[in-house]
């Protein structure tokens, strides 16, 4: 009898651990890259008085089987009502570990919501897609209501609702425009024109920071501060990116701006991280 092996429950197993292996090696990529304005980074804590590096690498370590736990119960499943109320489940007690690693320290609630829609949307088209067709799987999911969602408060929701921007579910619900239509094309185009792997990460940073409405941005900062991100990132691209000399010292005054704010664009962080994890696993045809 003929035996289906991509079928099989081993191969979802192994799917789910090298989709989770890769969605926490892209949490600690973006950590440790160096220098991002206001974030934790290589050099300290940026404009943060609670996050520091180690503690964002063992988050990253602890949202793990949060990710491998995604995966096994998305696998080739299509984005209905029953798979989107699981992922809420499996989101928010990825929550509860973050929490419970960090000691109560949000590090990572906003990059749960995105990496973890996005590990779904990967197993669902079975780890074989474009990112394009893996944010769109994703959007799919985030789209569809979730009745067992708390209705609690949030700093994010607040933000959304007093500037009136969209914040990170319409970022997820939109199918990731910014990864889509700026990140990756800049990892591209960066890489293209040879800048070193860190410095073409970093300018995909910067492609995200030119037009984010990061409500982490706005709710420490409000609009001076979302300005000053925007103009800044955009400066060091317009400067030729952080490999040039100009583009390097435009990302240092930006730096020094975002933290004489109190400002860490957090959002772009996830959107970047995000943007490494899908750099890692899909087709390259998009
Ligand atoms: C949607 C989430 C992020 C809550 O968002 P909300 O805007 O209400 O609030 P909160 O301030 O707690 O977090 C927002 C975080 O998103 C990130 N962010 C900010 N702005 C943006 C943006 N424009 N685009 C994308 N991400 C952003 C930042 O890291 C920020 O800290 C999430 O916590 C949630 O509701 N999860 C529910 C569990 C679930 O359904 N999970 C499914 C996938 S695992
Ligand atoms: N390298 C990074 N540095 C800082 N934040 C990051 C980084 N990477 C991702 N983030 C995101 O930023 C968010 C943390 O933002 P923030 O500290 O503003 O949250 P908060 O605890 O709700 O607010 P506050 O610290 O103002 O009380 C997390 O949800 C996380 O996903």
């Amino acid at each position: 009898m003929a035996t289906q092996p991509q079928l099989s429950p081993q191969r979802a197993e192994t799917l789910a651990l090298r989709l989770a292996e890769q969605a926490t090696a892209a949490l600690i990529a973006e950590a440790r890259l160096t220098p991002k304005p206001g974030l934790v980074d290589g050099r300290g804590s940026g404009a943060h008085q609670d996050l520091n590096l180690a503690l964002m690498e063992r988050s990253a370590h602890a949202l793990q089987p949060t990710f491998y736990a995604l995966a096994l119960y998305s696998w080739l499943r299509p984005a209905d009502v029953a798979l989107r109320q699981q992922v809420g489940e499996l989101g928010r007690s990825g929550e509860a570990q973050m929490m419970a690693a960090t000691q109560g320290v949000n590090t990572h609630r906003g990059a749960i919501w995105a990496l973890g829609l996005l590990v779904s949307g990967a197993a669902m088209l079975n780890g074989k897609a474009t990112a394009t067709a893996v944010c769109q799987a994703a959007a799919a999911l985030a789209r569809l209501p979730d009745e067992r969602a708390p209705r609690s408060f949030s700093k994010g929701l607040r933000a959304t609702q007093r500037y009136r921007v969209p914040g990170a579910r319409e970022e997820a619900q939109q199918a990731f425009p910014h990864i889509i239509q700026l990140a990756l094309p800049q990892l591209r185009r960066s890489r293209a024109a040879g800048a070193a792997e860190a410095e073409a990460r970093i300018d995909a940073l910067m492609a995200i920071m030119t037009s984010l409405s990061d409500t982490c941005v706005l709710s420490r900062a409000g609009l001076t501060g979302l300005q000053t991100m925007q103009q800044g990132a955009q400066q060091v691209l317009d400067l030729g990116g952080c490999a040039t000399a100009a583009g390097g010292q435009a990302l240092a005054r930006l730096d020094a701006a975002m933290l004489k704010l109190n400002a860490s664009p957090g959002g772009a962080a996830d959107l970047l991280a995000a943007t490494l994890f899908l750099d890692g696993i899909c087709l390259p045809t998009d």
